[in-house]
């Protein structure tokens, strides 16, 4: 089959996406214009000029100063549906979001109002759309444990709407160990994990993570190439590697996506899977990742089908759903 045609046919499962990387400069004026926030660019065409990043921090810079313009919980509850709704024009029927709740709560909005706002969202977003959903709280490993721990605490009274608990921002100088206490309590209360390891911080930080914080998935992971015996670990234990192509390419990771391992992680036969990560400002969503990757490197329609697969392998959804979804990958293919 043509893999232009099956990639817009695959029911999609996109497991790697920051809520708050998805919103568009227009929405972010727009809230900016509502709330009375000030925005140092004059218009959309500006702050997209500014999304040339040359790694993770120039990126993230720019990412925290987005969030100023969230405040109400109607924002949070519209920047979700968006998202919700181009993931679901573009064939994704389950999606798994991380949430940062210190870029808000640090700046005085209360977690009830992020956490409101996003579930409201994912509950229309099932019913309207039928796109199914799991939320990952993600800690920022750039502040302290206790600040992870308060955020756990505020979180206690939603948990039962809580998948995981997962580690993001600045890689590098903030391996997992730092967390490893915080991600403990966190598996106490009966969630899952999983954390930003191998993006830009070395191989020791995916051990690490798997060790120390005893994760179900690696999020990026793709740094794990330089280890032979540590690839060969994740291959062993099935370990899912949520890849995010664009942005590795766009925060400098790899030079030109023809650079980009995702097919050697593939050869190399681990669980890699495809994911936007923060499609708004990275220049595209699960098709256009998927798009990009094939033809650079040369996908076939069997590699597609096997990422849709490992995908929903690395789901954190019961048996029942993933044989509906195998199901629903096989017929795409026919
Ligand atoms: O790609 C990312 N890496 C680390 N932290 C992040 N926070 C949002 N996106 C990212
Ligand atoms: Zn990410």
């Amino acid at each position: 089959m043509d893999t232009g045609i099956l990639i817009e046919r695959l029911p999609k499962v996109e497991l790697h996406v920051h809520i708050e990387g998805t919103l568009e400069p227009e929405q972010l004026f727009a809230f900016a214009r509502r709330n009375g926030v000030s925005v140092r660019y004059p218009d959309v065409e500006a702050l997209r000029a500014a999304y040339r990043f040359h790694d993770l921090q120039s990126f993230l810079d720019l990412y925290y100063e987005g969030c100023a313009v969230l405040l109400a919980e109607q924002d949070f509850y519209e920047l979700t549906l968006a998202y919700l709704r181009r993931a679901a024009a573009q064939g994704v029927v389950h999606t798994e979001l991380f949430f940062d709740p210190q870029s808000h709560t640090h700046r005085g909005v209360a977690f009830a109002t992020v956490f409101d706002g996003i579930s409201r969202a994912l509950a229309e977003g099932e019913r309207s759309l039928g796109i199914t959903s799991r939320l990952i709280l993600c800690f920022l490993r750039h502040l302290d444990e206790a600040d992870a721990f308060d955020t756990l605490r505020q979180a206690e009274p939603y948990l039962d709407r809580i998948v995981a608990v997962g580690l993001d921002s600045s890689e590098v100088g903030h391996p997992p160990s730092k967390f490893e206490r915080v991600f403990a309590a966190a598996r106490e209360h009966g969630l899952l994990t999983v954390a930003h390891a191998g993006e830009e911080g070395p191989p020791e930080y995916i051990r690490e993570a798997l060790d120390l914080l005893k994760v179900s998935r690696i999020d990026h992971g793709v740094r794990c190439l330089e280890d032979d015996a540590l690839v060969e670990r994740l291959v062993a234990e099935r370990m899912p590697l949520t890849v995010c192509p664009l942005s590795n390419v766009r925060l400098g990771g790899f030079a030109e996506m023809r650079d980009h391992p995702l097919k050697r992680l593939l050869d190399r036969g681990l669980c890699a899977t495809v994911n936007s990560d923060d499609p708004a400002y990275f220049g595209g969503y699960m098709t256009e990742n998927f798009t990009a990757t094939q033809a650079a490197l040369g996908l076939t329609a069997d590699d597609i089908l096997t990422l849709g697969r490992n995908a929903i392998e690395a789901a954190f959804l019961d048996a029942d759903a993933r044989e509906r979804l195998l199901a629903r990958v096989a017929q795409s293919a026919a």
